[in-house]
């Protein structure tokens, strides 16, 4: 029976929570989707949909029958994870979901906790940081779908939801779990639904953690779940153990596919150019999935390797990817890519790839939906937030990298792994 029941918005979202909470000890399942059959055995379950830019309503009702099904298996706690970098818009999903799944629930508050340190992602007095920048200056601003023009994360999640956004700020946080649940009963009783939580070292979010022992639902970024699986340690419901992290001996080809525009997956294609065979898929002048798909197959030919990967992609700059915006639309540009990289993927994986990394959350998201892949096993960490993951049915070695997670070299090294 699962502790945690967790929804996460995105695929690579869901595999980076799983990761963390496999490190910190609790074994866990992702399923891909809203869970149809019997759940796995596992300390934790993440449902990993592809709500964070569908229409809101459907966010919401995707992410209520995730929340139905955990908690008709037990689950005690429900986590909703979205980006670290807090991706959404004005329209949501991130507010209308969390207000949903309170309302389910039937609490009145919750956190929203994006921060992760370990991947740079730090708030201070309610500011998102990436690295030393603003969000607003980091290269989100130019992201081609979830634009992130504003750093002030209460100001963004009041823009999403009618209920109260108020702010534990960095004093209070480095004073501890005691003085956080002090100021969750202030803000509570000053009528705010959401507390933005500030948090810069792992440090704070364990605090964050402990101080959300009995919320019935936590909002946030992977990193506040580093904390969690103490809580159900002290309570006697989990057993002290490692890294819950194991999976198969990795076989066949290998190779990246790559949908994502961020700066982080531009830096590593620069890279992987200089030392694997790479193809850049130019959507601008050929913007025709099939024709995208043709054109990659009939290049990869006799390049397959089990010793080194090939690296396919359709990411452009900002200038390109708001050229294709102009023409077709922004989510028809964004589905014809997906499609493209969806479509290349599983022709990969028929003539013999094994070991697939896949950058972006919602290429990710359009790639397992086409794989026909129902769970991801979770194994080691590649980077911060990118572990391998063994595929279920078909067994394929899958990494769904976060456009921006990853050092410079991650298509070279996910396969040294
Ligand atoms: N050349 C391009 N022009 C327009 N959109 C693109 C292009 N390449 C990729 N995209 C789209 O950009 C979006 C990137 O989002 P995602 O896969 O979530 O990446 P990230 O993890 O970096 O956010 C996808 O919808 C993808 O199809
Ligand atoms: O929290 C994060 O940054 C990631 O887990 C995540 O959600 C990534 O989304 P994409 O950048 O769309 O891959």
């Amino acid at each position: 029976m699962p502790l945690l029941g967790c929804i996460a918005d995105d695929s690579t979202g869901a595999t980076d929570l799983a990761a963390m909470l496999v490190a910190n000890g609790m074994t866990t399942v992702q399923v891909i989707g809203v869970p149809q059959g019997p759940m796995p055995d596992a300390d934790a379950i993440v449902v990993a949909l592809k709500s964070r830019t569908t229409p809101a309503a459907d966010a919401v009702a995707e992410s209520l029958a995730a929340c139905e099904a955990l908690l008709a298996a037990g689950a005690k706690q429900i986590f909703f994870k979205y980006c670290s970098t807090f991706d959404s818009t004005d329209e949501g999903n991130i507010g209308p979901v969390a207000d949903a799944l309170l309302k389910r629930l039937q609490s009145g508050f919750a956190i929203a906790c994006p921060a992760f340190p370990a991947n740079n992602r730090s708030i201070y007095m309610g500011h998102l940081f990436v690295g030393q920048a603003l969000l607003n200056e980091s290269g989100m601003e130019n992201h081609p779908l979830t634009p992130m023009k504003d750093a002030n994360l209460v100001r963004v999640l009041s823009r999403q939801t009618e209920g109260g956004v108020g702010l534990v700020p960095f004093p209070v946080v480095e004073e501890g779990a005691a003085a956080i649940r002090r100021e969750f009963t202030r803000l509570k009783e000053a009528g705010r639904r959401y507390a933005i939580t500030d948090a810069v070292t792992d440090a704070h979010l364990r605090m964050l953690g402990e101080a959300c022992a009995e919320h019935a639902l936590i909002t946030g970024g992977s990193g506040v779940a580093m904390g969690l699986p103490d809580n159900f340690r002290a309570k006697g419901l989990l057993p002290e153990r490692g890294d819950a992290a194991s999976l198969p001996p990795p076989r066949g080809a290998m190779a990246v596919v790559a949908g994502s525009c961020s700066r982080a997956t531009l830096g590593q294609i620069g890279l992987a150019r200089d030392h694997v065979p790479t193809l850049e898929l130019d959507a601008l002048a050929n913007p025709d999935a099939q024709a995208l798909v043709k054109e990659a197959l009939g290049w990869v030919e006799g390049k397959l390797s089990e010793e080194r990967p090939v690296v396919i992609a359709a990411s452009a700059p900002p200038d390109k990817v708001a050229a294709l915006q102009q023409k077709l639309g922004r989510e028809a540009a964004g589905t014809l890519v997906e499609h493209a990289i969806a479509g290349i993927a599983q022709a990969l994986v028929e003539r013999g790839v094994g070991r697939l990394v896949v950058a972006g959350g919602e290429t990710s998201g359009a790639v397992v939906q086409k794989l026909g892949v129902t769970s991801l096993r979770i194994g080691p960490q590649i980077d911060p937030g990118v572990p391998w993951t063994y595929a279920e049915p078909g067994g394929l070695h899958l990494a769904l990298k976060s456009g921006n997670f990853g050092a410079r070299d991650f298509f070279l090294k996910a396969f040294a792994a």
